[in-house]
């Protein structure tokens, strides 16, 4: 495959804002000590993390290492203390020139130790959206090093619409060229769905049925088995869809749908998303199903949170069906559907192909091709195999590529890591493109609008209990779009033929 980025090797300094916050405590640090300890990261790397909250190194380091695991293992451990070592704070504020200033200042004391006129500089926002516009700015002015490379990795949310997207993406563009800006969607880093390159490509035998021809429907599914807890006041304000559908669900359905790129380049795979992204009408409310979970079996409703406005209509659940205008995919719904507070955690890819044709077969299984995303990465085909004996009968059985079992021996990188990576490379592929975006928030802005109450009154969510699948009205949306359960009588992963 094609590498042919500007990868930083050394004089680098990866700078943390929003260091004493969650993302950066839950993902970034635990990512970033995951290569150090890998020898991924640039030699003589110096991390430094920069936010408001005042507290020493000993404080910012008890912080950032409380989501690090392992750390029983002594050779964890020691590795620990040595990445310690190597990862400062400075604090400040984000608004105002002297802060930045003065974390430049320190910046190029730390850099005075290297070896070398070159100094990479590595700006990682793990900060709320309100302050991008502000910190991206200051960063350029005062902290730009024009000597070396300079990278600024941003994080979702980017915008709440096609116009809050389009003004935020110019204002970062009027300070960072988009050579230098890297936007996180981390559903791009997750191995099963790098997968789909290969899988797609790689595979004659999957791509001669991948059209509108051999497949019925699809589903992208992510079940989340808690609620907004804690996080009520800020989910209130986005919603399931702006948190899930918009970002990594529609990543997701991008490359699953996407015609060949020429190349593995970052541009070439962009090129061929956008693509597809435009043949996607936007989002028709009759083609949507809304959802809030309430309490039940002694958890909290969404509304019973306090941080969670009295009476909001906020979906917590949305199922949606998208539909893709080329000649590849017309009339083959994609329903798309994530939900919190759910039965079980899961994110998969479920495409199900059409019924064979009827005549020496009747009312056997549809083949199902599985690409199961987290947890425990599979693919499965559901296919129809003779019930083994004298009879001639069909039953449904599968085709199983557990990762667990296959690859025993294989260590499979958090997204984030691997992301962190591809920025330090300068590579460009799994990160999210403007236009990308642009588009995407076209397909999802009017129903937005819709929900918020913007040209009418908003729609009510249904209610669904804590801990079930989702909402009732979920089996009659999916089999409106086609989709038929695999007849009962499907065992895995051992068929009991006596119980036949
Ligand atoms: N490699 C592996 O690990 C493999 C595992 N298996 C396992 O075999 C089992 C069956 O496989 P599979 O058919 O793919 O998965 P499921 O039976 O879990 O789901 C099949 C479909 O039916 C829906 N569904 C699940 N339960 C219900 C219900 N009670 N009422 C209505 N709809 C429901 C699911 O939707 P939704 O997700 O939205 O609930 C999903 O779309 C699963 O446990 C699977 O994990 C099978 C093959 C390989
Ligand atoms: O972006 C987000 O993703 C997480 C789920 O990420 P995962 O890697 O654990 O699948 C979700 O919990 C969060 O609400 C959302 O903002």
């Amino acid at each position: 495959m094609e590498t042919s980025h500007e990868e930083l090797k050394d004089n680098t300094i990866i700078i943390v804002l929003g260091a004493s916050g969650d993302l950066a405590k839950k993902k970034t640090y635990p990512a970033l000590f995951n290569l150090y300890r890998e020898d991924f990261l640039p030699k003589g790397v110096r991390i430094v993390g920069y936010a408001r909250t005042k507290m020493d190194n000993t404080e910012y380091h008890k912080r950032i290492t409380s989501y690090i695991k392992g750390t029983d293992n002594p050779d964890v451990a020691n590795k620990l203390e040595e990445f310690k070592s190597l990862t400062t704070y400075i604090s400040g504020g984000y608004e105002d020139s002297p802060s930045f200033q003065n974390l430049n200042k320190y910046l190029e004391e730390l850099e005075s130790g290297y070896q070398g006129q070159e100094r990479n500089r590595v700006f990682y926002l793990a900060l709320p959206p309100s302050v991008f516009i502000p910190v991206a700015q200051h960063l350029k002015e005062e902290c730009y090093y024009k000597g070396g490379k300079n990278r600024i990795i941003v994080e979702k949310p980017f915008g709440k619409d096609l116009e809050s997207s389009r003004h935020l993406l110019g204002a970062l563009k009027q300070h960072w060229s988009e050579d230098e800006t890297f936007r996180i969607d981390h559903y791009l880093g997750k191995e099963m769905v790098k997968n789909l390159l290969v899988l797609r490509f790689a595979n004659v035998a999957l791509s001669a049925g991948w059209d509108k021809n051999s497949i019925s429907n699809v589903q992208i599914t992510f079940k989340e088995p808690f609620g907004t807890e804690g996080r009520g006041g800020y989910f209130d304000e986005f919603g399931i869809i702006r948190d899930i559908l918009q970002n990594h669900l529609l990543q997701v359905l991008s490359i699953l749908t996407m015609e060949r790129p020429v190349s593995f380049s970052a541009e070439d795979i962009r090129d061929e998303k956008v693509k597809v992204l435009r043949a996607i009408p936007p989002v028709e409310r009759n083609d949507t199903l809304l959802g809030q979970y309430v309490s039940a079996n002694g958890k909290p409703g969404y509304l019973d949170d306090d941080t969670v406005p009295h009476g909001s209509v906020c979906p917590t659940y949305a199922a949606t069906t998208l539909w893709i205008h080329n000649p590849r995919w017309e009339g083959v719904p994609f329903i798309l559907k994530a939900g919190k507070a759910l039965n079980e955690a899961k994110v998969e890819i479920r495409i199900q192909y059409k019924d064979v044709t009827q005549g020496i077969f009747k009312d056997i299984s549809r083949n199902e091709l599985v690409i199961r995303i987290q947890p425990s990465e599979a693919v499965y085909l559901k296919l129809n195999t003779k019930l083994p004996g004298l009879d001639m009968r069909a039953i449904p059985t599968e085709m199983d590529l557990t990762y667990k079992r296959r690859f025993a021996d294989a260590k499979i990188h958090e997204a984030y890591e691997s992301l962190i990576l591809d920025a330090l490379k300068g590579d460009h592929s799994n990160f999210v493109r403007d236009d990308e975006l642009d588009v995407a928030w076209k397909i999802f802005t009017p129903i937005l609008h819709w929900i918020e109450g913007r040209n009418g009154p908003s729609p009510k969510p249904v209610p669904y209990p804590y801990g079930s699948r989702g909402p009732k009205e979920l089996e009659p949306f999916i089999s409106k779009y086609g989709f038929r359960r695999t007849e009962t009588g499907y065992e895995w992963p051992v068929t009991n033929l006596a119980a036949l």
